[in-house]
C-alpha cells in the first residue's frame, strides 16, 4: 500500500506555500494563509543554526540515544554507552568540560504494550526499566553526568516550548494520513524500503496499515538548507559512509513526516489538541536539551540552551540515523536553534548477523557478563574488538582470548614481574628518576610515538586503533624487559645490577603511562595500576592526558606489593549436561574466573 497524505482542505493553501519567503499564521487547528513577508524570520532564524555557533572548544557534551524502556538494557545498548563513557573520560583527560548525557525515551506505543503485558501502568514500567539502565551503568562504571528521563515534567515543558517555536514558524500542519506503521520503529515506512510482506528490515516484523488523522512537520520544506549542511559540514555526519547515506536520503526527496498519534495515550498532549500526543521521536530528540536543564532552576528552552547547547557529538546506532541526522536538524532548524557538530553513526552488535534488539529478543545479557568477567574486561572486549562504526559479532572464546592475552598477559603480567624483581631486588623503591633511567633508551621515543597514535585516534572516536595503540605500548614494555632480561643482570651484581634497576624504572614508567591512555577504556583496571604503582587514588582522580608524558616516576616512590590487575579468565571444560542438545556430544566449556598469581618465569623467582 502506498502511503497516502490527504491535506485537510483548510490546510491546503498553508502546505502548498512552503516558500522560505513566507510565513503562514495559524491558529491553533486551522490555518490561515498570511500574506507573504518582504523578509523571513525563518530565514534569519536559519543564519544562527550554523555548525559553529555558540562554539565553546572548552566544553564537550556528548549524548547517547535515550534508550527505548520497552524491555531492559542488553549488550547493544551497553555498547553505544561504553563507547561514549571512554571518549567523555578522554575529553575529561584533555581537560574539557565534559557533560555526558543519557537516559530513556519512555513514552509511545510500544511502551504502553510491554507495560500492559507485564501486568504494569506505564508508569511504574518507566520507572522499573529506566532503573535497570541505571543499575547497568553503574556496574559498567558509566560517568555519566546527566540522565534524563522524558516523563520528567521538565522535559515536558521544553518539548512542548519546542512545539509552539515549531508551530509558530509555519512548520506544522494538520493532515490525514495512511501507510504502513512499524511499531517496533514508531515509524511509518515506505514501501520501497520494506521486505516481502512489508516486513521492516530491521525488526523483521510486518508492518501495519494505517490510517490517522496526524499533525505533520513540514520537512520537505528543508531541502535545500539540510542538502547545504551536508556538503558544507561534511564532518557532521561520521563515518564518512554515513554521510553518503544520509546524503543519498536527502537527495531522494524529503517528505513530511507526522508528529503526532490519535491513538496512542502514553505521551505528551499536543499543545492545544489534548486529543493527540507527540510523536515519540519529536519527543525524545528534545531530551539532549532538557537535559541541560538545572534542578531546582527555571525551565525554558533558551536557559537550556545557554547550558550547553549545541551538543559536540551525538553518538547512535546506525538504525537511527535518519532521526537524527535529518529529522533532527530539520526540527532545530525550524526552532532557530543551532545544530550538533557531529552525529557518529556507528555498527551493529550482531547475532548470527542480525542486529542484537530489543524487539527480536536476540540479545547478549549485559548483566551477566559484567558479574562473570568485571566492567574492565566487557569495555575493553568490545572497543577494542569491535572497529568503531562497523558491525561485530560477539563470540565467548573470542572474548576470553582476548582479554587474557591483551589486559592479562600483556599488561597485567608485565606488571607483575617486574613488581616482583623491584621487590626482590629493591625493595619495592625506584632506584632513579624515570626520565635519568630512560637515557639513551630508545623505547622512550617508541611509548611517546604510540601515545600520540592514541591520542589522535581517540580524538578521531577510532577507538579501536587507539586500544591498539595502547596495546602496543605493552608490547614494546614486554619486548625491553625480554631483551633486558634484567634477572640475570641483578644475578651478575656491580654495574649490571644497577642498570637492571634502571631498567625496571623504565618498565614501569611504561606501566604508568599505558594506565592513563587506558584508562578510558578501562578505568577501574588503570587505577589498580596506577596503585601499584604508589599513587594514591586522588592523585588517580587527577590524571590528565599530560601525564602520558614520560617522567612522573621518581626516585624514592615505593611500590606496592605486587597482586594481579585483571584477573586471568579460565576455561573449564566440564560438561554441561543441561545445555547439552540430545545429539550433541560435544563437551561444552564454561568459563570460570579463576583468581591466581601471575606467573613469573623460572628465572625471575
Ligand atoms: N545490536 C546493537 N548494536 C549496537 N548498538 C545497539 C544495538 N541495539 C541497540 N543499540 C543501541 O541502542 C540504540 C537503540 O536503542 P533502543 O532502545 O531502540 O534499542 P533496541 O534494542 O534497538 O530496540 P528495538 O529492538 O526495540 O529497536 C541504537 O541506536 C544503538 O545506540
Amino acid at each position: 500500500m502506498a502511503a497516502r497524505l490527504n491535506i485537510s482542505r483548510h490546510n491546503t493553501l498553508s502546505f502548498l506555500n512552503t516558500s522560505l519567503t513566507s510565513k503562514p499564521f495559524f491558529s491553533r487547528n486551522s490555518f490561515i494563509l498570511s500574506k507573504k513577508l518582504t523578509s523571513s524570520p525563518r530565514r534569519a532564524l536559519y543564519c544562527t543554526s550554523t555548525l559553529e555557533s555558540h562554539e565553546n572548544n572548552d566544553t564537550f557534551v556528548l549524548t547517547t540515544p535515550l534508550y527505548y524502556v520497552n524491555a531492559p538494557p542488553h549488550m547493544g545498548s551497553a555498547y553505544t554507552t561504553i563507547a561514549a563513557d571512554s571518549i567523555a573520560r578522554f575529553q575529561r583527560l584533555l581537560g574539557k568540560k565534559v557533560i555526558f548525557i543519557t537516559g530513556t525515551d519512555e513514552h509511545g506505543e510500544k511502551i504502553a504494550t510491554s507495560a500492559a503485558a507485564n501486568g504494569r501502568n506505564p508508569a511504574e514500567h518507566c520507572d522499573l526499566i529506566s532503573q535497570s539502565y541505571r543499575t547497568l551503568w553503574k556496574e559498567l562504571d558509566i560517568a555519566y553526568d546527566k540522565f534524563v528521563r522524558t516523563t520528567d515534567p521538565k522535559h515536558e515543558a521544553i518539548v512542548k516550548e519546542f512545539y509552539d517555536r515549531v508551530f509558530a514558524n509555519g512548520d506544522i500542519y494538520r493532515a490525514d494520513y495512511e501507510g504502513l506503521y512499524c511499531v517496533n520503529c514508531e515509524e511509518y515506512k515506505d514501501e520501497k524500503e520494506l521486505l516481502e510482506n512489508s516486513c521492516c528490515p530491521v525488526h523483521q516484523m510486518p508492518c501495519v496499515a494505517r490510517k490517522e488523522d496526524n499533525y505533520f512537520f513540514a520537512l520537505s520544506k528543508y531541502q535545500k538548507p539540510l542538502e547545504d549542511v551536508l556538503s558544507q559540514n561534511p564532518r557532521f555526519v561520521q563515518p564518512s559512509y554515513r554521510l553518503n547515506e544520509v546524503q543519498t536520503w536527502v537527495k531522494s526527496g524529503l517528505r513530511d513526516f507526522s508528529i503526532s498519534r490519535a491513538l496512542v495515550e502514553w505521551g505528551i498532549p499536543v499543545p492545544s489538541d489534548d486529543k493527540q500526543t507527540i510523536y515519540v521521536w519529536f519527543d525524545a530528540l528534545l531530551g539532549y536539551i532538557s537535559a541541560l536543564t538545572e534542578d531546582n532552576k527555571q525551565q525554558n528552552l533558551d536557559a537550556a540552551v545557554s547550558l550547553g547547547w549545541p551538543a559536540s557529538l551525538h553518538l547512535i546506532g546506525k538504525d537511527i540515523l535518519r532521526f537524527h541526522a535529518v529529522y533532527w536538524p530539520a526540527m532545530l532548524m525550524s526552532a532557530g536553534l543551532s545544530l550538533p557538530k557531529m552525529v557518529f553513526g556507528h555498527g551493529f552488535l550482531t547475532k548470527d548477523g542480525m542486529k542484537m534488539g530489543k524487539s527480536l529478543g536476540n540479545t547478549l545479557e549485559p548483566f551477566e557478563l559484567v558479574q562473570k568477567f568485571g566492567p574492565d574486561a566487557v569495555r575493553y572486549f568490545f572497543i577494542r574488538e569491535v572497529e568503531f562504526g562497523n558491525d561485530g559479532d560477539y563470540s565467548e572464546d573470542r572474548f576470553i582470548k582476548i582479554v587474557n592475552a591483551h589486559l592479562a598477559n600483556t599488561i597485567g603480567n608485565l606488571l607483575n614481574r617486574t613488581l616482583g624483581l623491584l621487590k626482590k631486588n629493591c625493595e619495592s623503591t625506584l632506584v632513579v628518576d624515570s626520565t635519568i633511567a630512560a637515557e639513551g633508551v630508545p623505547l622512550k621515543d617508541t611509548v611517546e610515538k604510540l601515545v600520540e597514535k592514541a591520542r589522535t585516534n581517540y580524538e578521531n572516536l577510532s577507538l579501536s586503533t587507539a586500544c591498539e595503540a595502547v596495546l602496543e605500548i605493552g608490547n614494546a614494555g614486554n619486548s625491553y624487559m625480554d631483551q633486558r632480561a634484567p634477572w640475570m643482570l641483578f644475578k651478575q651484581g656491580g654495574d649490571s645490577a644497577e642498570a637492571a634497576a634502571k631498567d625496571l624504572v623504565v618498565i614501569l614508567e611504561v606501566m604508568r603511562i599505558i594506565a592513563v591512555a587506558l584508562s578510558p577504556i578501562a578505568p577501574c583496571l588503570s587505577l589498580k595500576i596506577y596503585s601499584q604503582l604508589g599513587f594514591s587514588v586522588d592523585q588517580f582522580n587527577s590524571i590528565t592526558w599530560n601525564d602520558t608524558k614520560w617522567g612522573e616516576l621518581k626516585a624514592g616512590q615505593v611500590m606496592e606489593q605486587a597482586s594481579p590487575v585483571f584477573v586471568r579468565i579460565e576455561m573449564d571444560a566440564e560438561t554441561d549436561k543441561e545445555e547439552k542438545k540430545p545429539n550433541d556430544s560435544k563437551k561444552k566449556s564454561k568459563a570460570k574466573v579463576k583468581v591466581e598469581q601471575q606467573p613469573q618465569t623460572l628465572a625471575e623467582a
